[in-house]
């Protein structure tokens, strides 16, 4: 990434300025990915300016992937985000802090993530589509997958989380440290809410089997599955009014 610097010149819905990592003041956390968190923030002197930042951790002893990771996040977003389309995030600027050698890409600040759409819904208490809402992420699983290396027993694990931390407003094993999960997870027993049906929990369940030979092993093995199959490629008028109704509820990042 020789273009990126400690400086870059931020394009913010038309205005021009030169920012560094040092300007930039965290607001709120926006949500964890697997590199760390993505961060609300605002620049020094300029609170008008709000905007997503990720940080990447670049050349990390143990992890040589990383940098190519950060490589190819850096070049999508940039691809995909420096023209101006209403529904595709914008991308504002690139930069390297040089003090924790990490990757910052700053980005226009989405008012709903998944993460925020499933909070407001258990804040809302409305769950009446949620099984439409579960049976849609499997069925359009790339957004969940992370693919190879891990392999895709993996991915199944992973989906099977992401289901039930949608499902159960919280990730299962949020406030335990990496020791106490191993010893947890040998005799866990997935607490499934009693929102969903019957045929999402058992789905939910063979996701998160303990033995992974005992998961699907194939994607399209659960494409095919009833609970996941057939799945309408124009959401039905209820679903609509369901997801608008939780998104009218989503507070704005203005707010702060
Ligand atoms: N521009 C943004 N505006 C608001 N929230 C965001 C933005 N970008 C990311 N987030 C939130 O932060 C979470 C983590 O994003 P991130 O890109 O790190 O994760 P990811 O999509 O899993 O990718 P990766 O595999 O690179 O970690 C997202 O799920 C979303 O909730």
């Amino acid at each position: 990434m020789p273009d990126v610097k400690d400086e870059a010149i931020l394009n913010y819905n038309g205005q021009q300025l030169t920012i560094n990592v040092q300007m930039l003041n965290d607001l709120e956390r926006l949500g964890t990915g697997c590199f760390g968190n993505v961060m609300l923030v605002d620049v020094v002197d300029h609170p008008e300016i709000k905007m997503a930042i990720k940080r990447m951790t670049l050349q990390p002893k143990d992890d040589s992937n990383n940098d190519f990771t950060a490589d190819t996040d850096l070049k999508t977003i940039r691809a995909v985000g420096s023209q101006d389309h209403p529904y595709i995030i914008k991308f504002y600027a690139a930069l390297v802090d040089t003090r924790d050698s990490q990757l910052v890409i700053c980005m226009e600040a989405m008012n709903a993530s998944l993460d925020r759409f499933y909070r407001a819904m258990h804040i809302a208490k409305r769950f009446e589509q949620l099984d439409a809402l579960l049976r849609r992420v499997s069925n359009n699983p790339e957004r969940l997958w992370t693919g190879a290396p891990y392999g895709i027993q993996s991915d199944m694990w992973a989906l099977g989380i992401s289901l039930l931390e949608i499902a159960s407003g919280v990730h299962p094993f949020e406030r335990l440290q990496q020791f106490e999960l191993i010893t947890k997870i040998a005799t866990w027993i997935p607490q499934i809410p009693n929102t969903i049906s019957t045929e999402m929990s058992e789905f939910i369940f063979i996701l998160l089997k303990i033995d992974l030979n005992q998961r699907p092993s194939s994607y399209n093995e659960i494409l095919e599955m009833s609970v996941v199959k057939n799945v309408s490629e124009q959401p039905s008028t209820e679903e609509i009014n369901f997801v608008t109704s939780i998104l009218e509820k989503i507070p704005p990042l203005d707010d702060y």
